[in-house]
């Protein structure tokens, strides 16, 4: 048998040599993609709608901005609703749920790891920098632990995922000269596994459950928790426990 870790036995090499990890945030690190869908949900039923799974699909990972204009123009509410004021309206709420929110389950382990065995690590998200600090208040001891962090309103991110811009931004910023091939990015949402593969790097997706299994094509790796991932199969080094 290979020399895995215990508990990652695996006679197959490893799928690529992982020498930096990007994580995503929203719905990947912290458990806040619930708090969106929440909000939406809410101001689409004003208007007699239901906010279902595949607008949610169109939605997730993107910036701001971006997101208001798929969720006005897919719901028909041009006319009645512009993106600006979608913005503002989940805004309110929004501020008073992003702090209670936790991190999903097997993040602090694999974060912990990691940073023990020296891998670089780095967070590329589409959050703002002001929503960043309100779901990270709670978490700053994590947060800590990345070499740096990416977020939507960077000058460096022309577009949003599923454009690459984030991850080669996020990639340029480790020490060296660090190939796309060398990084491996977790996450959740569609149009991040999309924009890994755009940027030429492996994605492992952690999606919720109700997202249809359709939207798991291009991912190279499909787990239901980060508790699953095995370092080992990525030539990083295995966990010891
Ligand atoms: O998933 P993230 O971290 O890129 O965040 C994107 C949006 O803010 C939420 O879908
Ligand atoms: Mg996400």
């Amino acid at each position: 048998m290979a020399s895995a870790g215990a508990g990652e036995g695996t006679a197959a090499p490893p799928m690529a040599a992982i020498s930096h990890v990007i994580f995503d945030m929203d719905g990947l690190l912290l458990d806040t993609e619930g708090f969106y869908t929440q909000v939406q949900e809410k101001i689409l039923a004003r208007y007699g709608k239901v906010f279902d799974w595949s607008l949610k699909a169109k939605m997730m990972g993107k910036k701001a901005i971006e997101s208001a204009r798929i969720f006005v123009d897919e719901c028909g509410l041009n006319g009645l609703l512009t993106p600006e004021q979608f913005l503002e309206e989940r805004e309110s709420m929004l501020q008073e749920l992003f702090p209670s929110c936790t991190k999903l389950p097997g993040v602090l382990r694999l974060v912990h790891h990691l940073h023990a065995k020296g891998i670089p690590m780095a967070v590329a998200t589409g959050s703002h920098k002001r929503h960043f600090a309100l779901k990270t208040q709670n978490h700053q001891e994590m947060f800590s632990l990345m070499h740096h962090i990416v977020m939507g309103d960077d000058p460096e991110v022309k577009s949003g995922k599923p454009s690459p811009d984030i991850f080669l931004a996020a990639m340029r910023r480790f020490e060296g000269n660090v190939e796309p091939s060398k990084c491996l990015v977790f996450e959740d949402a569609p149009s991040g596994v999309a924009a890994a593969k755009n940027a030429g790097m492996s994605a492992v997706m952690v999606p919720d459950p109700r997202l249809d299994v359709s939207y798991h094509k291009e991912a190279d790796q499909v787990l239901s928790s980060l508790l699953e991932f095995k370092p080992s199969e990525w030539g990083l080094p295995p966990f010891e426990e």
